[in-house]
């Protein structure tokens, strides 16, 4: 599929990563889904067992997909488009720093760009796009108009 057939969409928060507290990760994934519920039909509900569509986890090397990550910095990331399985799935190379200020990397940024992904949208262009392949810290609101309109042409 491009996109999810359901407006339901659950996740489940796999494991954690040392670098913030419990309660600090659970906000950025909290606030990060809000992001894009609040730009679509969707809505994003919290498993705590079991398969949700999107699994989040944090890994390192080879994390069980065979889509290795590299140690520091390079790849930050990555998420499935969305289908069965692991797609949707979201992980996170805990071989960063997830930091909930400007320290790299902001785990809020990080996750709002990989849910993108996550609900169908691949990388933008535009250089003000959340979508932008390339990480840059910004505070305020994360998307921009390109943003809101490649998430409405799947969702709106
Ligand atoms: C080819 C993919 C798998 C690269 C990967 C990514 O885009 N994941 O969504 C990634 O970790 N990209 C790095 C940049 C890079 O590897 O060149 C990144 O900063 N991604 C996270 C990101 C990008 C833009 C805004 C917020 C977060
Ligand atoms: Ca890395
Ligand atoms: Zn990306």
């Amino acid at each position: 599929h491009l996109k999810w057939q359901n407006t339901i969409v659950t996740f489940r928060i796999v494991n954690y990563t040392p670098d913030l507290k419990k309660a600090d990760v659970d906000r950025a994934i909290r606030n990060a889904f809000r992001i894009w519920a609040d730009v679509t039909p969707l809505t994003f509900k919290k498993l705590h067992e079991g398969k949700a569509d999107i699994m989040i986890l944090f890994g390192t090397k080879e994390h069980g997909d065979f889509n290795p990550f590299d140690g520091p910095d390079g790849l930050l990331a990555h998420a499935y488009p969305p289908g069965r399985d692991i797609g949707g799935d979201t992980h996170f190379d805990e071989d960063e720093h997830w930091s909930k200020d400007s320290d790299a990397y902001n785990l809020f940024l990080v996750a709002t760009h990989e849910f993108g992904h996550a609900l169908g949208l691949s990388h933008s262009t535009d250089p003000g796009a959340l979508m932008y392949p390339v990480y840059s810290y910004s505070q305020g609101y994360p998307l921009s108009e390109d943003d809101i309109t490649g998430i409405q042409a799947l969702y709106g």
